[in-house]
């Protein structure tokens, strides 16, 4: 997951560092042991109160193991001409800035021209990455906010301040105002109303498969259920959606193929609110935001059923154009959330990154598989966390559907 997009925010990281030791005339520390543990960013977090004899060792005598790396990686680069260059891997370079303990010889500020060279290919590879250009502008304005200006002495943890500064810029992209969907169901049904949740997007992102996925989160943890078969417009989108709610065991209110999809959902928030159900999940027909008598019917649904929240779907491996979806879709029917589906495939990350900053609304799940357990709840820190490898995601490769 978002594996091209962590090597790329790592190595800016990593060059920053190097920037500021060539500025401070960093020298060697041979001493002293790691402040963090080297393996803490490539896998699970180890605080460094926690780490026991046997890990130390375990630590020195990797040390030591990639010290002997360190001295072939430098090897190399003393041979190569800039095309060799290229091929060290960001692995090596970055283990090359992360063992060497330096420290600066005299204290300095950062410059903007200092980490501008490098912020310019940031900017390069996030733009080839599919991170919608609003959102690299804003990310790079943030790197520049968190380190120009900033004085670094000799006893300062370059290191830690470099990731952190990249770490905080990203963290700001992805902090959009939350929606808390357990909440809005809890006050709702205090009211003894439904609460009523209409799913939007373009075809084949992932809708129906998701409304299954919410459909057994929210019985599991104890509410009661029913999904709107709305998508009247594509042939076997009803019996696809039967299925899954067969299969999650939620019942579906349907009509005939072609029937007012307005019409289906409002019968389905009726029987929720004959039955005291707590939700109705609405699916709708996946359309084009540029097929205009499909885009007038998705208002019509709006308009008519008065949904607590509407959500966009859209895939992530759609990259920008998910991102343009989301606009569209936010012009025609004010979209509440988003959910984005196929991460568990989403190398780039470009769409998670760029997606809530660009319309100004949160991402309320991402969709990891096809489990119906498949569905988690996003959140900026954890994101963050998965970025700077700080902790592993295990995807299953099970499929249910
Ligand atoms: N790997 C992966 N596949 C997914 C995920 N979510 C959905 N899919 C797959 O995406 C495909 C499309 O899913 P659907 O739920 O049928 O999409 P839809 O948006 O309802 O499609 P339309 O009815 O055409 O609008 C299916 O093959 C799903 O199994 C996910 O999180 N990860």
């Amino acid at each position: 997951m978002f594996g091209k997009l962590k090597e790329k925010l790592l190595k800016t990281a990593s060059k920053i560092t190097e920037k500021i030791y060539n500025k401070g005339e960093a020298e060697e520390v041979k001493e002293e042991k790691p402040k963090i543990p080297l393996t803490s960013l490539f896998r699970t977090e180890t605080k460094k109160e926690e780490i026991r004899e046997p890990e130390i060792k375990k630590i020195e005598s990797e040390k030591t193991e990639i010290s002997k790396k360190v001295e072939e990686v430098k090897e190399i680069k003393k041979e190569t001409t800039s095309e060799d260059e290229k091929k060290i891997s960001f692995f090596d370079r970055f283990i090359l800035t992360r063992t060497i303990k330096k420290a600066l010889k005299k204290e300095i500020v950062i410059l903007e021209e200092d980490i501008e060279d490098i912020l310019e290919e940031l900017e390069i590879e996030l733009l080839e990455s599919d991170v919608a250009l609003e959102v690299v502008e804003k990310l790079i304005e943030n790197i520049k906010k968190e380190l120009v200006g900033r004085k670094i002495s000799p006893n300062d943890n370059v290191e830690e301040i470099t990731i952190n500064a990249v770490k905080n810029a990203i963290k700001n992209i992805l902090s959009q105002e939350k929606i808390d969907i357990e909440e809005i169901i809890k006050k709702n049904k205090a009211k003894g109303k439904p609460t009523v949740i209409v799913f939007v997007g373009i075809n084949g992102t992932g809708k129906t498969t998701t409304i299954a996925k919410l459909a057994y989160k929210l019985k599991q943890k104890g509410y009661s259920v029913v999904i709107a078969a709305g998508d009247t417009f594509r042939a076997g989108a009803i019996e696809q959606l039967e299925q899954h709610a067969k299969n999650v065991g939620v019942r579906v209110i349907k009509h005939k193929q072609g029937a007012d999809s307005a019409a289906v959902i409002y019968d389905a928030i009726q029987h929720a609110k004959a039955r005291g159900i707590d939700v109705v999940l609405a699916d709708t027909a996946g359309r084009q935001a540029t097929n205009t008598n499909l885009m007038e019917e998705i208002k019509k649904v709006v308009r008519v059923t008065k949904p607590d929240l509407v959500i966009f779907v859209g895939d992530a491996l759609t990259g920008n154009d998910a991102v343009y979806q989301a606009e569209e879709f936010n012009k025609a029917v004010n979209i509440d959330g988003i959910i984005l589906t196929k991460i568990d495939a989403d190398a780039k990350g470009g769409a998670a990154l760029s997606i809530g900053y660009a319309i100004g609304k949160p991402i309320l799940y991402l969709g990891v598989g096809q489990r119906y357990e498949d569905l988690i709840e996003f959140d900026a820190d954890w994101m963050v966390k998965k970025l700077f490898g700080e902790e592993e995601f295990k995807f299953s490769t099970e499929r249910q559907f």
